[in-house]
């Protein structure tokens, strides 16, 4: 249990009524699969999911452990079988006396087995002395359904039906007690109460009532899925996928928050993404769309569990989380109330094995009984069809013989695309038909809600074609969210550009913005920020933060993608990268903290990028949009070996000394170089030489080389008087720094040459010897003085010129030169960026597990 949990647990034990303290606190409810609880190991992660996510007030409900109904049902035959065969049997016969022995022998067996699977499960997971308890009331249990078996079976049906969930309730209570929490365990049967087996309508307000007295203040229950008694007080069960309704209802008895299906997938995908490779986990699911996926044959979402979601005693929205219990870090699907970004996702689906009903009766108002008592999966009031199930045939022709009206029948499939409102998109509709020209469908009808469109077709759906239905509806599509962590000078021009570049850009389709960072505050929305008034909503909404809110946000992030874009300038952010990348976020940084850090942080970022499949772009680290790093990075790809990189790398720098002619003081052009924007936050970074050489690590490792940041030799022209002030009282007093620049430049000017600062790293290591060995390399960046023709000196302001020379540029060497610092340059570089990795991720193919096929 969580440290929250514990202090819950003593708050809870003071005043008030068991029922008020249990209201306290939003209640969560964690529902559990057989194939979560099939073996001791099951149980094992069962309870680890316990412990981490679940709080005193919660509420478990469990299926039985793995196959224990079907074994439950396979007796009750085996017995119905049996009682058959004695009831026509001559016991004088001798054969068929011994037939009857088999049989029962059989049972016996089965009986036997499935005991011992139970107690196999108890004696590995409990201690002794629970141990023995719960498999003393177990023996009890299999006395009695031994009773059952050889009694009255159809009055025990239920009874029978129901002990696997109650077995499995009762182990897990038990385990729950000894190692984690107190727990009790609960038989639904004792409080929810449905109209009849058939329509399993549920009588909410006896229901809530008795549940709140069988719920123990202080003892985490775990409540039987599955079963419940009717009004006339008879055991019933809740059908097929019965536990999850089970979980829905008691979320809607005690208005949760939330109901997390535990499952073996996941999460819901876009397409069955066992026949459909590229489908992609679909993260939030709105409430009607989901229903309509449950109607259209997904086989995880069925529309009976979706229907507690709305509570119909408070109106109160419950979220319902489908997740894995392999693996339960991966965040799964949610469905519930959602914004825009939700709504625009879209699924394909299928079902086979359908009939096309035509008949007079399902034109104009009279199609309104079929639907009633048929729910069909699609129909057409002017055209006067319904599409059914073939289990539904039979009693269809019945009822329309009723009617005295004619009906045929014809097989056909249905695929559909579902997604919000989709039937009501001229454009959707259109791409859908396209999508399904070759198939011929033979009709197209609007689904419930026109949360579907739904294609006839009069062959079975091929894979093939749910394939290329589905590349073409949904594009596949990956949505990725973006926050931008620092609103300065430089992520202000970012994001002004951003509305424009999301219109132009057709890679950018899917990106939306849901974060904005400063170093207080934050805003976060899931649903989007509206781009066109980022900076104002950011300014009206924005909430304190700390790192750790934000980690715990990001590591939940409803995307396929999440991209930090870090224009911080900010040490300590740079620092959250790794845990950025644990959990597989992409950074985009013109922060060059993290790229500088030491060579043993640095190789771990790599690494730990690299494992996670996590992206790391920073172009604009060095000499701002001009595309040094991609330069440099391509040579190397492509074999060539770099041996000497010199230049000038500070904009700053560039444009103070290329304007400099000793007219105007220097701390006036170092205050208008801070003006434009060009400068570091503290200018003092650009004129202590430490921005060039952090510039000069970063190329000097993206060319192959290792080394760390004290290997560079570096000249800081700040005089030490000035190096321990603040930025304000540094640029205060920036007029100290003009004497010594006066006098550099007159020095300079009298031998023809000019002052420029230059960063220069060379190899030194012979070239035949290097095999294998890293190369070594001797690096400075420095106030030179330079004649006025030279390369270097002869820049247009603000200017950074790169000179790279290698194997293949030794003779000539490769110049990149242009603006290197300034608003838009970067902004401009931190979108190439953002486009370059969306470029990428939209070929990045998720692996999607399932267990028992590929895992
Ligand atoms: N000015 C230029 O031409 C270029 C700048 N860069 C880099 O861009 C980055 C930003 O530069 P500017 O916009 O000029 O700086 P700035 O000082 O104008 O803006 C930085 C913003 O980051 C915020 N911030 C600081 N710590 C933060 C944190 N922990 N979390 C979130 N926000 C935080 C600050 O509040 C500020 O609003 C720096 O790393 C700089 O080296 C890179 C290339 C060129
Ligand atoms: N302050 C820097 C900005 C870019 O990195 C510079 O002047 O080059």
């Amino acid at each position: 249990m969580t440290q929250e949990s514990i202090v819950l647990e003593n708050e809870f034990a003071v005043g008030n009524t068991t029922e008020n303290k249990l209201a306290k606190q939003a209640i969560h409810v964690h529902k559990f699969g057989g194939s979560s609880l099939a073996t001791a190991e099951c149980i094992k992660r069962v309870l680890e999911i316990i412990r981490q996510h679940c709080q005193l007030n919660d509420i478990v409900v469990v299926s039985a452990n793995g196959k224990t109904t079907d074994a439950l049902f396979a007796l009750y035959t085996q017995a119905e079988t049996l009682q058959a065969e004695k009831l026509n049997a001559d016991l004088s016969n001798e054969s068929e006396a011994a037939q009857i022995a088999t049989l029962s022998a059989e049972l016996v067996q089965s009986v036997a087995l499935l005991t011992q699977q139970q107690e196999q499960l108890i004696s590995e997971l409990l201690n002794e002395n629970n141990a023995n308890t719960i498999s003393h009331l177990l023996r009890k249990d299999i006395e009695i359904l031994t009773t059952w078996l050889s009694g009255d079976l159809a009055l025990h049906h239920n009874d029978i039906l129901a002990l696997g969930e109650v077995w499995s309730a009762r182990l897990l209570s038990a385990l729950l007690n000894e190692q984690i929490c107190p727990s009790n365990s609960i038989d639904a049967r004792e409080f929810l109460v449905i109209e009849n087996e058939q329509n399993c309508l549920v009588d909410y307000a006896i229901s809530a009532a008795q549940l709140r007295q069988q719920r123990q203040f202080g003892k985490l229950a775990v409540i039987t899925g599955y079963i419940a008694k009717d009004n006339r007080g008879h055991n019933c069960t809740l059908g097929r996928n019965g536990s999850d309704y089970s979980a829905t209802i008691i979320a809607a008895l005690v208005a949760a928050r939330t109901v997390t299906l535990w499952t073996d997938v996941n999460g819901i995908y876009s397409a069955d993404p066992r026949v459909v490779p590229n489908a992609r986990k679909l993260h939030r699911l709105p409430n009607g769309v989901a229903k309509e996926l449950g109607r259209l044959g997904n086989p995880v979402l069925h529309a009976k569990t979706l229907l507690p979601l709305v509570n119909p005693l408070s109106e109160h929205h419950t979220h319902l989380h489908v997740a894995s219990s392999f693996d339960p870090q991966v965040v799964g699907t949610e469905i519930g109330k959602f914004g825009q970004i939700a709504k625009q996702e879209l699924s394909v689906t299928y079902l086979n094995d359908l009939l096309i009903a035509h008949s007079e009766s399902f034109i104009g108002e009279s199609l309104l009984a079929a639907k009633a008592e048929f729910a069909p999966i699609c129909l057409d009031e002017e055209q006067g069809y319904i599409v059914i199930t073939q289990a539904q045939q039979k009693s269809l022709s019945q009822w329309l013989a009723s009617h005295d009206t004619e009906v045929t029948f014809k097989p056909v499939s249905i695929i559909a695309t579902v997604g919000h409102r989709v039937a009501e998109h001229g454009d959707i509709r259109a791409r859908f038909k396209r999508s399904l020209k070759t198939a011929q469908p033979l009709c197209l009808a609007n689904g419930e809600n026109n949360h579907s469109l739904i294609a006839v077709l009069p062959e079975p759906c091929s894979i093939e074609l749910l394939n290329n239905v589905h590349h073409d509806m949904t594009k596949d599509a990956r949505h990725i969210g973006v926050v931008v962590a620092g609103l300065g000078n430089i992520g202000q021009r970012f994001l002004e550009l951003l509305p424009a570049q999301l219109n132009r850009i057709s890679l950018l389709e899917n990106v939306h913005l849901v974060g904005l960072l400063s170093s207080k505050k934050a805003l976060i929305n899931n649903d989007g920020i509206d781009v066109n008034q980022a900076l104002t909503m950011f300014e009206q909404s924005a909430h304190e933060y700390t790192n750790e809110q934000l980690l715990a946000w990001l590591s939940n992030h409803p995307y396929d993608e999440l991209i930090v874009v870090d224009i911080t300038p900010c040490e300590q952010f740079s620092l959250l990268y790794q845990d950025f990348f644990e959990q597989g976020i992409h950074v985009i940084g013109a922060n060059k903290w993290a790229a500088s850090s030491s060579s043993e942080k640095y190789q771990k970022l790599i690494d730990t990028a690299a494992a996670n499949h996590s992206m790391w772009l920073g172009n604009t680290t060095v000499g701002a949009g001009l595309p040094i790093n991609y330069a440099i990075k391509d040579l190397r790809q492509s074999g060539d070996e770099i041996t000497e990189i010199s230049g000038i790398f500070s904009g700053t720098l560039s444009w103070i000394f290329q304007t400099y002619d000793a007219s105007v003081p220097f701390s006036t052009l170092l205050l208008d170089a801070l003006a434009q924007g060009i400068t570091e936050p503290d200018p003092r970074e650009d004129l202590s030489g430490r921005d060039v050489q952090r510039k000069l690590l970063i190329l000097a490792r993206k060319a192959g080389f290792e080394l760390d940041l004290s290997d560079i030799t570096c000249q800081n022209l700040v005089p030490e008087s000035l190096q321990g002030l603040s930025t304000q009282e540094f640029l205060a007093q920036a007029s100290q720094l003009d004497s010594y620049f006066k006098e550099a430049f007159e020095s300079a000017n009298a031998k023809a040459s000019c002052i420029r600062y230059v960063a220069r790293l060379q190899c030194v290591e012979d070239d035949n010897n290097a095999t294998n060995a890293v190369a070594k390399v001797k690096a400075k960046v420095s106030l030179e003085v330079l004649p006025r023709s030279d390369a270097f000196a002869t820049l247009t302001p603000c200017d950074n010129i790169f000179k790279i020379e290698s194997r293949w540029y030794q003779d000539n060497a490769l110049i990149i030169r242009g603006p290197g610092a300034g608003r838009d340059v970067t902004a401009g570089g931190l979108h190439s960026d953002l486009v370059n990795m969306c470029q990428q991720l939209a070929h990045k193919q998720n692996k999607v597990t399932i267990k028992g096929i590929n895992e």
